[in-house]
């Protein structure tokens, strides 16, 4: 990597997000100034087979961006933002990275296994070959650091929940933020005015009370393993299931855990963890496949109605991310016949495929529902922005 020529710093207006999973690097290079675009891509299946490692990884996104005419040492590039998953209680803003930084976040990679691991080779690797560059983390649970005491506490023995950090902190922190804000600008309603359940539905799901811009609460607790079924994820059970799990099923620690975040969901269902897959058999007529996307539907159900509760009075329900996003069918069935609640979605309106911010309910609906694509990337790249070099320009702005 050659040494970076020197640009004056105010000049420099370009943003790499690095998005590192448990098997893929995700990418996205953005000019904070003009609000371009100017390149993405996704590195996967990482350990499988001939991608080794995050390292290696990086390095092919490292190719592509010079490929594209962006290289890593582009002397344009301002700052590198991360997605980091767990903040803990010590990580609640974006947080410009350092060594103790990192010595902190692998420490919390007991409550992310499957997460922080891989965030923090990705924060290694960039801060090996751009060692003169600001690095932000942004922390998906940064944004729930505002729920009250009474949403964070599990109610268990307050001494064993101190000493071992067992709290909710919730996750997918940065998209649900995005997309309250997306939608009171959806709604045109100052956001500060706006309360919004918002129901990211990706690989991982959670639900997220917002009130005026602000998590009150959230469906994923101490790990990204409470609440809605997901793909491979159980979200909620009993307690007492893990408890059988091991005293009657003689399962370890492990092999639990595997149950619980690998063979679960979907997946533990109807034997796919692809929605579209799951909806595609449920319309065939397979019975499995119907109902795990009933098990699906009712939960996402359980939590709207859940957090209406909560929030007291509700503008906006705003389905993300790919299912959320995609998914009429788990859209029309989660909210069906809920008039009582104010709540009518527009069939046809639902039926519409697109890729901006939309409505999906009837001119009648007292309560909003809306599909507002979600972007991590982008919100990581103004946060991460902003902190290395002020003010970034607002997300509407860019494309
Ligand atoms: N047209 C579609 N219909 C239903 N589900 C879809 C569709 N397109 C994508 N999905 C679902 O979106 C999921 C991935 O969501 P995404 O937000 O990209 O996840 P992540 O960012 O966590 O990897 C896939 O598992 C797939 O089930
Ligand atoms: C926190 C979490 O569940 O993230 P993802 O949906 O990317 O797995
Ligand atoms: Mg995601």
């Amino acid at each position: 990597m050659s040494e970076p020529t020197t640009a004056p710093a105010a000049e420099k207006t370009r943003a790499l997000v690095l998005n590192s999973g448990s098997s893929s690097l995700k990418y996205q290079l953005f000019d904070m100034r003009t609000g371009e675009r100017l390149a993405q891509g996704l590195v996967e299946r990482i350990g499988e087979g001939p991608v080794a490692d995050h390292a290696q990884a990086l390095e092919i996104a490292a190719e592509e961006l010079a490929a594209a005419g962006y290289g890593l040492d582009d002397p344009e590039l301002a700052v590198i933002g991360h997605r980091a998953v767990h903040g803990g209680t010590r990580f609640t803003e974006p947080t410009l990275i350092d060594d103790e930084v990192v010595a902190e976040m692998a420490k919390l990679a007991t409550l992310a296994p499957l997460h922080n691991p891989a965030n923090i080779t990705g924060i290694e690797v960039a801060r090996a070959l751009r060692p003169d560059l600001p690095q932000v983390a942004v922390f998906d649970t940064a944004f729930h650091a505002t729920m009250p005491e009474a949403a964070a506490r599990y109610a268990i023995d307050t001494a064993t929940a101190d000493r071992l950090g067992i709290r909710r902190y919730g996750f997918h922190g940065t998209s649900h933020a995005y997309v309250a804000r997306a939608t009171a600008e959806l709604l045109g309603t100052p956001l500060a005015e706006t309360n919004t359940v918002v129901l990211h539905l990706g690989n991982g799901a959670s639900a997220t009370a917002v009130r005026g811009g602000r998590s009150v609460d959230t469906s994923m607790g101490m790990t990204p393993l409470e609440g809605l079924a997901m793909g491979t994820r159980s979200g909620d059970v009993d307690p007492g299931v893990l408890l059988h799990l091991a005293r009657t099923g003689g399962m370890s620690t492990d092999g639990i855990d595997e149950l619980l975040n690998h063979r679960s969901g979907m997946l533990g269902l109807a034997g796919a963890n692809d929605m579209r897959e799951i909806t595609r058999r449920a319309e065939a007529g397979d019975a499995a496949a119907r109902l795990a996307l009933d098990v699906y539907c009712l939960r996402v159900r359980k939590y709207v109605g859940a957090y209406m509760a909560v929030l007291g009075r509700v503008d906006a329900v705003a389905f993300t991310a790919g299912v959320g996003e995609n998914s009429a069918a788990v859209r029309a069935t989660s909210l069906a016949e809920l008039p009582s609640l104010g709540i009518e979605v527009d069939p046809e309106l639902n039926a519409v495929r697109s890729t901006a911010p939309r409505l999906i309910s009837t001119a009648a609906s007292r309560v909003k529902v809306a599909v507002v694509p979600t972007d991590e990337e982008l919100e990581i790249a103004r946060q991460a922005y902003s902190l290395a070099r002020g003010p970034a320009p607002s997300p509407s702005d860019i494309r």
